[in-house]
């Protein structure tokens, strides 16, 4: 436990030289209510380099899809600054792509064509055939190899979800945001898409921040899990650095002899 501590704000040794992606500068967010201005985040301080996981966690309500969205670009921010890669968030941009905990995908066309309206916007010199493979590459990658072409509205929640990491990877972002990607599927899917999304990440090593209610989904993903305080004026409260070894194998977390000091560590948190 002695360990844990003191690793806890250090930073992700291997990312060390690595640039910052993200920047949350002092940022504050206002929700305009009947019953006056709601403060939902305030002086919120966060930096993410390049190539990190970060996992976000707290309470319900706290402001965590606040955050994500305004990082994002689909939420106005009330006060302070968002960067991504040096650049000032104004709005939505194809540098930061974003998986719902539902995918929306348009029912009616296929997985293939769901990810191809994305392409199109990324790539639009690229030629019909290369915009084709950057698609099945991505939905392959996800195990949909054999489904390229089925409707939207007859894939299972799972194999939405699948899509709609493929989309997301597909768009070559520079800044991954998931938003309780998993929330809605059973123990099992979330487990083997938990496993696709860290396989897929490795390889394309883009930077990413997912929010979760699950303490042991935040630990398996995540270089380090950023702690919110509870709303109104919500900051970081605290973070802790994951140390276990890439590429993750549930097995070898889950029997890691401090995985058990890391969790207390993040559930005592949420029961103060
Ligand atoms: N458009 C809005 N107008 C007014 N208040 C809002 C608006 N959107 C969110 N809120 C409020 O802001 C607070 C933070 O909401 P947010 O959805 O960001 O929290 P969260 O931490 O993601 O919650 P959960 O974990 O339950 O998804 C909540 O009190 C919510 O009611």
């Amino acid at each position: 436990m002695q360990a844990l501590i003191e690793r806890k704000h250090q930073t992700v040794q291997h990312l060390k030289d690595q640039p910052e992606m993200l920047v949350c500068d002092q940022l504050k967010k206002v929700y305009p209510t009947p019953k006056g201005d709601y403060v939902v985040l305030d002086d919120l301080n966060l930096s993410i380099r390049k190539g990190e996981f970060v996992s976000i966690i707290g309470h319900s309500g706290c402001g965590k899809s606040t955050l994500l969205t305004m990082i994002a670009g689909l939420n106005d921010i009330s006060g302070g600054k968002i960067k991504v890669d040096g650049t000032p968030v104004i709005e939505a941009g194809p540098d930061r792509a974003v998986v719902f905990q539902s995918p929306s995908l348009l029912p009616w066309l296929s997985a293939l064509d769901n990810v191809m309206i994305g392409v199109k916007q990324v790539f639009p010199h690229a030629s019909r055939a290369q915009k084709q493979d950057i698609c099945k590459y991505y939905l392959d990658k996800v195990g949909l190899g054999a489904d390229f072409d089925k409707k939207a509205h007859s894939l299972s929640q799972g194999m939405q979800q699948r899509v709609g990491i493929a989309r997301a990877f597909a768009l070559k972002p520079k800044l991954l945001l998931l938003d309780e990607p998993f929330g809605m599927l059973d123990s099992l899917t979330r487990g083997e898409l938990q496993d696709v999304l860290l396989e897929i990440w490795q390889r394309e090593k883009i930077t990413a921040v997912a929010i979760t209610h699950d303490v042991d989904e935040s630990i398996f993903l995540a270089d380090r899990v950023i702690m919110m305080t509870s709303g109104p004026y919500a900051k970081i409260g605290d973070e802790l650095i994951i140390p276990f070894e890439r590429p993750r194998v549930r097995k070898a977390v889950l029997e890691h002899p401090e995985y058990y000091d890391y969790r207390g560590y993040l559930m005592n948190f949420l029961n103060h």
